[in-house]
């Protein structure tokens, strides 16, 4: 009898429309911006992480509050439902830097739905000092997940009035930067 085992091609599933699922958190729309920039890109589903008790309007309450969430390491009830999750292969996952780390939502994002055997590919908006840990605690959270580089721009600086950026030039500097970043990862 022979030894010989015939070669059978492992290959990753490719990246189709049908199996990717664009998630993001946001509140000034910047991070959303995003979003939907990579999805015109890719296409597949955009979904919009939103809580059972939305957070305060006010931001120094909100920046308290999310304060308080991670001392605790409070994870937030989810509104969102992902009953399809099983059909993706792709999860892009997007968040604003909050308090230099991953927002309490997109934790319980992580926490409650199982994504390991999936490739993650996160992304962010910031006020100017960065994704903080941001892209580590999705590392961290996301056991047996296959974690891709992330991308990360400058949004607002609510903190001094500057709500919304995405539009016009800056617009246009961020989808170039979004499709130059998108075509390294996926090639
Ligand atoms: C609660 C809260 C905390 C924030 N903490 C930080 C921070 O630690 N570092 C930073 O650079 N920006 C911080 N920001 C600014 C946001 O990351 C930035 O404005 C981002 O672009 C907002 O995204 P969005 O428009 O999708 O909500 C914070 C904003 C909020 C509301």
């Amino acid at each position: 009898m022979s030894n010989h085992t015939p070669s059978i091609p492992v290959e990753t599933p490719p990246v189709t429309p049908k199996n990717i699922l664009v998630v993001y958190l946001t509140r000034t729309g910047n991070t959303e911006a995003v979003a939907k920039m990579i999805h015109d890109e890719v296409g597949g589903k955009l979904v919009e992480l939103e809580l059972e008790t939305p957070y305060p309007e006010n931001y120094q309450a909100h920046v308290d509050q999310v304060s308080d969430e991670n001392t605790r390491n409070y994870l937030p009830p989810l509104k969102t439902e992902i009953d399809d999750i099983g059909d993706y292969d792709n999860v892009f996952i997007g968040s604003p830097t909050w308090g230099m780390q991953l927002p309490p939502p997109t934790k319980s994002f992580l926490d409650k739905y199982d994504l390991s055997g999936k490739t993650v590919i996160p992304f962010n908006t910031n006020g100017g000092y960065g994704v903080g840990s941001s892209f580590d605690d999705v590392n961290e959270r996301c056991a047996g997940c296959n974690v891709l580089e992330g991308f990360s721009v400058q949004g607002g600086r609510e903190r001094d009035g500057i709500l919304f950026v995405m539009e016009g030039n800056k617009e246009t500097e961020v989808r170039s930067q979004v499709h130059a970043w998108l075509e390294r990862i996926l090639k």
